[in-house]
This record gives structure tokens, sequence and C-alpha cells, in this order.
């Protein structure tokens, strides 16, 4: 059973997220989307918000499950028995960054990583970006971030 772990903060997930976690439980029998809970970095919303954003928008999809992540993402792997790392890529200056993690992260807990290239239309979608258009009233949230994340975030800036 192929099981893969997609790491990221979420804060938010966007549809660039969304998409890379679509295609990889098509790729994986089960995919685990593993939400860092980094303490010294104060998000803009929540470790258990930003969960439930990820818990809602992956509903559909029966072989994605979410979890919280506090400490290494291949700890992490070993704890749950997943062998593949799913990161996605949108530019040279991802690829530069996930390949020298994707090193490490093979020579220290052999682990493999699957890199997924962003689709065109996601290749300029942060999460901050979003938070950066979300703060001053952009009304065209639904491009880049999930209904469920358009919600949330229209919420947290009224
Ligand atoms: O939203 C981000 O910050 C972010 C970062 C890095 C990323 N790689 N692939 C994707 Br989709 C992606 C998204």
């Amino acid at each position: 059973m192929k099981k893969a772990v997609f790491p990221g903060s979420f804060d938010p997930l966007t549809n660039g997220h969304l998409d890379i976690i679509q295609r990889a439980s098509e790729i994986f029998d089960e995919v685990v989307v593993a939400v860092g809970i980094n303490t010294n970095k104060q998000g803009l919303f929540t470790p258990s918000e930003r969960l439930e954003l990820v818990e809602e928008a992956v509903a559909d999809l029966p072989n994605v499950q979410v979890g919280q992540v506090g400490g290494l993402t291949v700890d992490y792997m070993n704890e749950i028995g997943a062998k593949y790392l799913v990161r996605g890529l949108r530019n040279a200056k991802d690829f530069e960054y996930e390949r020298d993690i994707a090193e490490v992260n093979s020579v220290l807990a052999g682990v493999e990583t699957v890199l997924l290239l962003a689709k065109p239309e996601n290749q300029n979608v942060s999460s901050s970006m979003v938070k950066e258009i979300a703060k001053f009233g952009a009304d065209k949230l639904d491009a880049f971030v999930p209904a469920v994340v358009v919600t949330a975030l229209q919420k947290h800036f009224q």
C-alpha cells in the first residue's frame, strides 16, 4: 500500500495545494495532508482552523486524510508508515528549494520525494499572496482558494 504525505502550513490552503492533493490522491493509495504546527510562527489561522479548512476542502476525496505535525516531517512519516513525500513545484525557485530538502530526506530517512508541477493557473498563487489580497478586500478570491477558504478569509477580515 503506497502512502504519501503532503506537508505544509496551509495558512491558508490554496487552489494550488488542493490541485496537488487531488492529483496525488490518484497516484497513491492514501494521501495524508500534514498540517504543520510551528509554535514560533503566528499564522493568520490557528492550527485547528487550518486543519478544519483542509478537512472540508478534501472531504470528497475518500483516500485523503488530514493530520497535524509538530516536529520533523520524516519522523511523522515514519510514525504513520508513509514512504513518499509529495511536494508541489510552481517555478525554478521551488525546485531549487525542494531538491535540497529531498536530498537530505533521502539520505537521512530513505524518504522518496515526488514533485508535482503546479498547473499554470496556480503558478503565481501562494498563501502569503492570498492573505495580502484578502486583507484589502479583494472580491476574486475564488480564483485562488477553495470556497471554504474564501468564507474563512472574508470572515477574518470583515
Ligand atoms: O502557497 C504557498 O506558499 C506554496 C509554496 C510552495 C508551493 N509549491 N507548490 C505549491 Br502549489 C506551493 C504553494
